[in-house]
């Protein structure tokens, strides 16, 4: 069964049109990787995908259910979890009160299940020995780990990732990827923005292209990077 489905999405800033005629869907349990140049409209995808945005025409289906006109807040308690490109967690506060924050909003249980599910997270997330420092002294990989921990915090059952490698070093890379992977190994379905291709290529079993706001391909890693099309978009990219 597909967990999520969009249908000839479109979504325009005036007279641009970011988002053109979107159509895929994503089977429950899959990592699907989303690629594309800059400005192709991947984080637009991502804000009709959650809510932020509304599309203009087409329908977004989660779990079957038709939730194309439904509030961010109504999806995020339906199951989409998402991280942002630039972490902004509430800085005054520890590691473990901004989980608390993204859990109690986001979830629909009492308190002492919610701080058990943060207490998980930070075990998952590798974040438990910063747990009671403040946000603001966390370095960028500690900041990224957060910033997936908070999304985390509210159940998804469909993660979303906005290029949450970027500006890592390889080791850094390399670590994060293992906490992405354990998230997929417990049945989450993950869709991942990335240009660290090494990174997204390690998790994902799919790949779409977006280019100009429309799918220009979507299927295995290998067959999608061997594209030449898609190679040329990437031109001097190192695939
Ligand atoms: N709220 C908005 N109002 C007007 N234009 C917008 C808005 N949001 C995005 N855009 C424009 O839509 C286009 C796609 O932006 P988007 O952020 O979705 O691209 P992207 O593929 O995620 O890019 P990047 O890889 O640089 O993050 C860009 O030209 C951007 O300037």
């Amino acid at each position: 069964m597909s967990i999520l489905e969009l249908k000839n999405v479109s979504k325009a800033f005036g007279q641009l049109k970011v988002t053109d005629d979107v159509s895929f869907a994503v089977p429950e349990g899959q990592a699907l990787g989303i690629i594309g140049p800059n400005g192709a409209g991947k984080s637009t995808l991502f804000n009709l995908i959650t809510g932020n945005l509304t599309a203009d025409t087409g329908t977004i289906a989660f779990e079957g259910t038709d939730v194309t006109k439904v509030p961010a807040m109504q999806r995020c308690f339906a199951g989409v979890g998402r991280s942002f490109q630039i972490p902004q967690p509430f800085d005054n506060l520890t590691v473990f009160e901004n989980l608390l924050v993204a859990a109690m909003h986001g979830r629909n249980t009492n308190q002492a299940a919610v701080e058990q599910a943060c207490a998980d997270i930070l075990l998952q997330t590798e974040l438990m020995p910063v747990a009671n420092a403040p946000a603001s002294g966390l370095s960028l990989l500690q900041r990224k780990r957060l910033e997936m921990a908070r999304a985390l915090a509210t159940d998804p059952k469909l993660l979303l990732l906005d290029e949450i490698a970027g500006g890592l070093t390889d080791a850094e890379c390399v670590a994060l990827i293992d906490t992405i992977k354990s998230i997929h190994a417990r049945g989450v379905t993950i869709i991942w923005i990335e240009h660290v291709l090494h990174a997204l290529t390690s998790v994902v079993e799919r790949l779409l292209v977006l280019d100009f706001g429309k799918v220009i391909g979507i299927g295995a890693p290998d067959e999608i990077l061997n594209r030449q099309d898609v190679r040329e978009i990437y031109l001097g990219i190192d695939v």
